[in-house]
């Protein structure tokens, strides 16, 4: 039967970008999705302004919520200092089976553990599961539905600390109203917009940068 687009995506990686380079990895994945087929990596444009705040940040632990392919978690993966952990949960089990493939391929997969299943599920094993005890960055990914839901479990969870910062992908397209609002709102979250645009596409996008007051 005919390939899926993430196995597509996959194969450009395998093809084309240098194993154990992840600089390569994220180009290869970019120019696949601008010039052949487009897919819902956070992309080069937003995929910047990402990098800032981790750089900014240097977290030592960080949680992704949805994987998809695998190309945040090699862009955030690379910029982590030696000790830093990423840990990326993925629903869909054939976004896992190719983003697991894409890590390995960029050579982080002493850095970034991928964990299969729904984040609803997970964030409340985290702590006895992993050994966690708070994040130092959390970048919501996964579907613009779960995102109120998931950090108002990450709150009771108390899996955030005083600084703990929250970046939000697609706040605007395909947009997550009810997250915003709440973010904006509450005395708990000092919020910023980032404004930028859908991955490869002309259309306004952008990345909501909510810092934890405790
Ligand atoms: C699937 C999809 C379609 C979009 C769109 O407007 N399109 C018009 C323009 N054409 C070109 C593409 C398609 S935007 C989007 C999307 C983008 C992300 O970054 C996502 N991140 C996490 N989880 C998601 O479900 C997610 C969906
Ligand atoms: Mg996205």
């Amino acid at each position: 039967t005919r390939t899926t687009r993430p196995q597509r995506l996959l194969k450009a990686v395998q093809d084309r970008a240098i194993r154990g380079n992840p600089k390569s990895v994220i180009s290869v994945i970019d120019h696949y999705c601008r010039n052949q087929e487009w897919a819902m990596n956070v992309g080069d444009e937003k995929g910047f302004i990402l990098d800032s705040v981790v750089s900014e940040l240097n977290p030592q632990t960080v949680l992704e919520l949805g994987t998809y392919c695998g190309y945040s978690a090699v862009r955030i993966g690379r910029l982590l200092h030696s000790g830093a952990r990423l840990l990326t949960l993925e629903f869909n089990p054939d976004y896992a089976a190719v983003a697991r493939e894409v890590i390995s391929w960029a050579g982080l997969e002493n850095t970034v553990q991928l964990v299969e299943g729904a984040s609803g599920d997970w964030i409340p094993r985290l702590r006895e599961h992993f050994g966690i005890h708070t994040f130092d960055f959390i970048f919501l990914d996964h579907w613009k539905e779960g995102y109120l839901a998931d950090i108002k479990l990450l709150e009771e969870c108390r899996l955030l600390r005083k600084g703990t910062v929250l970046l939000a992908d697609n706040v605007v397209c395909p947009g997550a109203p009810d997250y915003l609002e709440y973010v904006r709102k509450s005395p708990l979250y000092d919020s910023r917009y980032f404004k930028s645009h859908l991955e490869y596409t002309k259309a306004e996008d952008g990345l909501e940068k909510s810092v934890y007051l405790g």
